[in-house]
This record gives structure tokens, C-alpha cells and sequence, in this order.
């Protein structure tokens, strides 16, 4: 079974507090974007999982049991025993480290696949209940529809944000930048407006209001980052900021893009809103 794990963006990140289990408390939008990696899972003799494309840090030739997707394999086999082995093929070509949430797609599309192919029939529910044992942003990804986030950005509500019309340019500046650091930098508070409040004025707006509070601490220690987001509005971005916790910049534009020549050194994706395939 062949599946696209995509990438997401986080519009607006604001973080409220931090929780007695040293997690974070946030508000954020997620939106599905069309940047993918590519997961195959077969039925095998035994067990297998090799990738290409980007090296994965922590994937070595025969010590694989960190990469998410046999994490994934491996939750879901502790309580159905049934589970035949497979071999899985991870193509890596989302970013690592980006805020675009790659390796929490491919752990949240392979826990949905093994369910289809082996006729778990698990609802989106239980198999959300697994992908949050798996990282904060996996559970987003059995839906893989724009929500609202809150909690430790696990816990959905309905926004109407719709970018239907609009097309997005990301901008991964060849910085990986690991969620605990970004973490590690941010001091929380509660903002006067709730970003939801925020998110459902129009995207003309957002550039006024709509914030990441991880720009608050990243920008000062990557200067590399605030002035990618400048050349996003130069090149006619009616809003950009960074995703998640970085280091990856988007710009959403209200006409198609054509990519401006000092992104060329760095890897860049576009195209329009939403999961694609
Ligand atoms: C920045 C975001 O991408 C926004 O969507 C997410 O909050 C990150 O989610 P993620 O990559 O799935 O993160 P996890 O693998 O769950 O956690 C990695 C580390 O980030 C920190 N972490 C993560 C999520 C959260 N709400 N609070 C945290 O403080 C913790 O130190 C944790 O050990
Ligand atoms: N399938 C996978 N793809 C990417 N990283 C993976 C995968 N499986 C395990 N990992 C581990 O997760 C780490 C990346 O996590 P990190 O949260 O920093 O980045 P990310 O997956 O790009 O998403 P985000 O930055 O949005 O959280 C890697 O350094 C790697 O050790």
C-alpha cells in the first residue's frame, strides 16, 4: 500500500503555559499542505523498514526502532498480536526539524494504513488515540483537515479558515532546528485576543495579528529566518511567518507564484492549500 504523508503549517502559535507534565499548553491552526514523502507497506515474512531520500537522524542500518513509522507499527502490534509482519519503504523528502510535522505524518499514515490493509477498521478516533502516544502533532494527521488546536496541539475544534484560492510558498532555510530546543526558548503567556478570534478576521489582516511565538526567541539566534520572512512579504505575501517551531518560512500569496531567485539556494515547495493527494 503506497500512501503521500504530508507536511502542515502552523498559522498563528501561541503558547499559553507549561503543563505539570513539562509539556506546553498552546493555540494554533494547523493547515495540511501538499509537500509529501512517500510510505510503502507491504505484507513480509518479517519485519523490515528501510528508507532513502533524506537521512533520518537516529536511522542506522538494522537500528530502525526510533523512526516513527515502526514506532507506529509497533503500538499498533501490542494490541492486535494479529498484525502480520510488513515491510516498510519511507522516501524522505519533507524537511527534518522544519515545524512542518514530516516524521508525525508518516508515523499518523502508517498507524492509518496498517488499519486499512489489515482490516482493523479502527474509527479516526482510536487511531487519533494512538498517533497522541506517538508525538503532539501525529493526531492531526489521521484527519488531515484545517482545525483549531489547543492543549499540547492535540486537541481539535472546527475553524472556518479556508485557503481556497490562495497559494503557498515554503521556504526551508537548510536549518534544522529540533522541537525541545525551540521549546527550550519560549517564555508562555496568555495573549489578550485568543488567536481563533484572530484567525477569523480576514487573511489581509493576519499580518497585523497572527503570530508564532516561537519567532519571539528563533529570530534573534537565526537572522536568517526574520529576513526570509521580509523577502516572503517583498515578493507579494498577503501574510508569512514560520511554521510550528521553525525553521521553515511560508508566505500565502493570492496569485501564483513565481519563486524569487534568492530562495533558490534554499529548499522550497509551492502550490495550493491543502493535503493534495
Ligand atoms: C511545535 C509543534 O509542531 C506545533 O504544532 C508541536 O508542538 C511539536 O510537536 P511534536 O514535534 O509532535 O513534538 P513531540 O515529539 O510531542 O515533543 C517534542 C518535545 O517538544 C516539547 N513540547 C512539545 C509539544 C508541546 N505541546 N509542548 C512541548 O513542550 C517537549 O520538550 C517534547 O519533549
Ligand atoms: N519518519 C521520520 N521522519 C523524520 N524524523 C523522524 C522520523 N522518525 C523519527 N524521527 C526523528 O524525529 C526527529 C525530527 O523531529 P522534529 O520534531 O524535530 O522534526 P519534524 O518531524 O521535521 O517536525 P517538526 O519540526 O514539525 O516537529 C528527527 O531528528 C528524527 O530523529
Amino acid at each position: 500500500m503506497l500512501t503521500f504523508p504530508n507536511a502542515k503549517i502552523n498559522i498563528g502559535l501561541r503558547i499559553t503555559d507549561k503543563r505539570p507534565d513539562g509539556f506546553h499548553n498552546l493555540q494554533s491552526c494547523f493547515y495540511p499542505v501538499g509537500w509529501t514523502d512517500v510510505l510503502e507497506i507491504i505484507p513480509a515474512d518479517q519485519f523490515g523498514f528501510a528508507s532513502s531520500g533524506i537521512t533520518i537522524p537516529g536511522d542506522e542500518p538494522g537500528r530502525v526502532d526510533a523512526n516513527l513509522c515502526v514506532r507506529a507499527y509497533k503500538l499498533l502490534r501490542a494490541d492486535y498480536p494479529g498484525l502480520p509482519p510488513v515491510q516498510m519503504h519511507l522516501h524522505k523528502i519533507i524537511p527534518i526539524g522544519a515545524g512542518l510535522g514530516g516524521g508525525s505524518a508518516d508515523a499518523a499514515f502508517a498507524l492509518k494504513s496498517l488499519s486499512e490493509r489489515f482490516g482493523l477498521n479502527l474509527t479516526a478516533d482510536q487511531l487519533e488515540n494512538y498517533a497522541r502516544q506517538l508525538g503532539s502533532d501525529c493526531a492531526f494527521f489521521i484527519r488531515n483537515q484545517p482545525v483549531y488546536c489547543t492543549e499540547k496541539g492535540d486537541v481539535f475544534s472546527e475553524i472556518g479558515v479556508d485557503l481556497t484560492g490562495y497559494y503557498i510558498l515554503l521556504v526551508y532555510p537548510n536549518l534544522a532546528i529540533s522541537t525541545a530546543e525551540a521549546y527550550a526558548g519560549v517564555r508562555p503567556r496568555l495573549p489578550d485576543v485568543p488567536l481563533r478570534d484572530q484567525l477569523l478576521e480576514p487573511v489581509s489582516i493576519w499580518h497585523k495579528t497572527v503570530h508564532n511565538d516561537f519567532e519571539d526567541s528563533l529570530f534573534p539566534k537565526y537572522p536568517v529566518l526574520p529576513a526570509i520572512k521580509q523577502q516572503l512579504y517583498e515578493a507579494g505575501a498577503v501574510y508569512a511567518s514560520m511554521s510550528g517551531s521553525g525553521s521553515t518560512l511560508y508566505g500565502i500569496f493570492d496569485a501564483p507564484i513565481v519563486i524569487p531567485n534568492q530562495f533558490r539556494a534554499y529548499r522550497v515547495w509551492e502550490g495550493k492549500p491543502g493535503a493534495g493527494k
